[in-house]
């Protein structure tokens, strides 16, 4: 049962047995038993900026998870540098909604990030999410019109080659969580059901510490199986597991810091509209200050398609 597994994996006293969780790191007979790999579909489509090549990309279906699929970190060390950069730098500034909004710390027209760098350390521990698109309102669990932020070209195109390679032609992005977690932080099981379109895939993309996910089935009463989900790691939740419920209820901090040192000749094709980001990735020094976020942090990035194409939308979602 979710619950329990849940609190198995959340427990600091005991401490649990590792051993169970699926490891895409290094396939053991226990994570080879439970996961095929994915072919992709072979595509004249040039490789969207940050990724490796795609014939050296590991894709896995978990087999009693239809659907779930995991790719393991398809992602340069510039690329999640690069992610990491717009999630604390950019994405977090106001107008986009984030649960610091309440606490009325943040002026309008502040960098967020060069005020937290400045006086302000502890105030960038309290950042927990932030959204992107359609606002998801935590309470009523309805998205809406008038409760819009605009959404960003370069995540939206990230998307949308991530879509084409896995098989889906018209994906758009219309909303994203980023969802900010600490040594300490959890995320309790649910599904994410608000959207209209179900038949669109969500994209999970994770840099930083790792995670023990775990993906249920469309009931709590349903076995939860946990996995690993490393820094550049992709979960894709399609199909039959779009509905199934999950949870985050550790992160584990981790000694090989995969963002590290830069791999030779990897800025090569870096788009005009990102080289301002690039050029702190590519800094040491001013890259310093996100990587010492990362060593103790784990970023997720959860985007999701709300309408089918040419729909518009009134008030929707459910609790
Ligand atoms: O952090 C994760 O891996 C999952 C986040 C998630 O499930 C969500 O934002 O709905
Ligand atoms: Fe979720």
């Amino acid at each position: 049962m979710f619950k329990d597994k849940f609190k198995y994996y959340k427990s600091k006293n005991p401490t649990p047995e590792l051993g169970r969780v699926l490891n895409f790191n290094s396939v053991d007979p226990n994570t080879r038993n439970k996961v095929q790999k994915v072919a992709l579909p072979v595509q004249d489509v040039p490789v969207f900026f940050g990724f490796k090549p795609l014939e050296s990309w590991e894709v896995y279906e978990i087999i009693d998870r239809p659907g779930l699929i995991f790719i393991k970190n398809p992602f340069t060390i510039l690329g999640q540098r690069y992610w990491t950069v717009r999630c604390l730098k950019d994405f977090s500034n106001k107008p986009n909604k984030s649960n610091l909004d309440s606490a009325k710390k943040i002026p309008d027209n502040k960098d967020w990030w060069e005020m937290c760098q400045n006086n302000n350390v502890l105030l960038l521990n309290k950042l927990r999410w932030v959204t992107l698109g359609y606002h998801h309102n935590w309470d009523t669990k309805v998205y809406s019109e008038s409760n819009r932020g605009k959404f960003p070209k370069d995540l939206q195109e990230m998307a949308s080659f991530l879509a084409t390679t896995l098989g889906y032609s018209r994906y758009s992005a219309e909303a994203a969580i980023i969802n900010y977690y600490h040594m300490d932080s959890t995320l309790s099981g649910h599904t994410d059901h608000s959207e209209r379109n179900l038949a669109a895939p969500l994209f999970s993309f994770s840099f930083g510490q790792t995670a023990i996910f775990l993906i249920g089935g469309p009931t709590l009463q349903d076995i939860a199986i946990p996995l690993f989900i490393r820094s550049g790691d992709i979960v894709v939740m399609s199909k039959e597991s779009r509905l199934c419920y999950h949870g985050v209820p550790k992160i584990l901090q981790v000694d090989n810091r995969m963002w590290c040192s830069l791999e030779q000749g990897s800025d090569k094709l870096v788009p005009k509209d990102y080289k301002e980001t690039v050029d702190i990735c590519k800094d040491e020094n001013l890259w310093k200050p996100f990587g010492s976020y990362l060593t103790h942090s784990r970023i997720n990035i959860n985007v999701r398609q709300v309408l089918f194409e040419g729909e518009k939308l009134l008030e929707i979602g459910s609790s």
